[in-house]
């Protein structure tokens, strides 16, 4: 169905997503022939023996690397949620971000770090990574994904605040364009408590000490 943008209507996934079979034989098929396609548009002969796989490995690697849609970061969160009287700030850091920027797809990755106060419930652990990688494996820019780390994590667990900082390099800035090597981008998001300057700082200082 076509809607008055003219953009067909998505089959309803996770948050308006398009529900996608990630290992449909089709649908790498499909995909394949596009990249076949855009091979041979950059002047490359995708019959020469080294690129006879790639079309396919690299359709697989996009579906990979965008099965963020997939998932559902509050579901992941609320699997995992114990009643626990502890009421100090909880900081999970240093987390790996491996995420694809909407403009050009092209990586951007580094670190992000992550802290909630509870409030009468504490969350698995690894469930913080996770809901990092949700909402970073998918087309992104690094303050929306802050914001979402940052939301989702207010919206289930219902803590007394939350506070996000992402650190990352940008391929698109470093391989191409205006091709700054050093560059990295640091954004960062709020609620409750961490919108006090004690807390933040607390936190801020808690994430740029090293464990010896
Ligand atoms: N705010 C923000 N911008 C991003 C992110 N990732 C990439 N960009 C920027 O998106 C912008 C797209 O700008 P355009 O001028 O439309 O694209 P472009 O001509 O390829 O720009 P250049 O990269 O400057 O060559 C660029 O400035 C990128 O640096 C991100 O996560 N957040
Ligand atoms: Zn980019």
């Amino acid at each position: 169905m076509i809607n008055d943008k003219n953009i067909p209507d998505r089959d309803a996934g996770i948050n308006g997503y398009q529900k996608v079979d990630r290992y449909n034989p089709e649908l790498i098929n499909n995909l394949s022939g596009h990249y076949y396609e855009v091979l041979k548009e950059i002047g490359e002969n995708p019959e020469r023996e080294g690129l006879l796989k790639t079309p396919e490995r690299i359709a697989k690697a996009m579906l990979y690397l965008t099965h963020g849609y997939d998932l559902d970061a509050k579901e992941i969160l609320t699997s995992a949620m114990f009643k626990e009287e502890y009421s100090q700030m909880v900081i999970v850091k240093d987390i790996e971000v491996y995420s694809m920027c909407e403009h050009h797809m092209l990586p951007f990755f580094g670190k992000a770090h992550v802290a909630y106060i509870p409030n009468g419930y504490v969350v698995g652990l690894s469930k913080i990574p996770r809901v990092v990688d949700v909402f970073s494996r998918r087309l992104q820019v690094q303050e929306r994904l802050t914001n979402e780390i940052r939301d989702c994590i207010q919206q289930t667990l219902n803590p007394i605040g939350v506070g996000v900082v992402i650190e990352c390099r940008h391929l698109c800035m470093s391989m191409r364009g205006v091709q700054k090597q050093n560059s990295v981008t640091t954004t960062s998001a709020f609620t409750g408590e961490f919108l006090k300057e004690k807390t933040r700082t607390e936190f801020l200082n808690l994430i740029s000490s090293r464990i010896s």
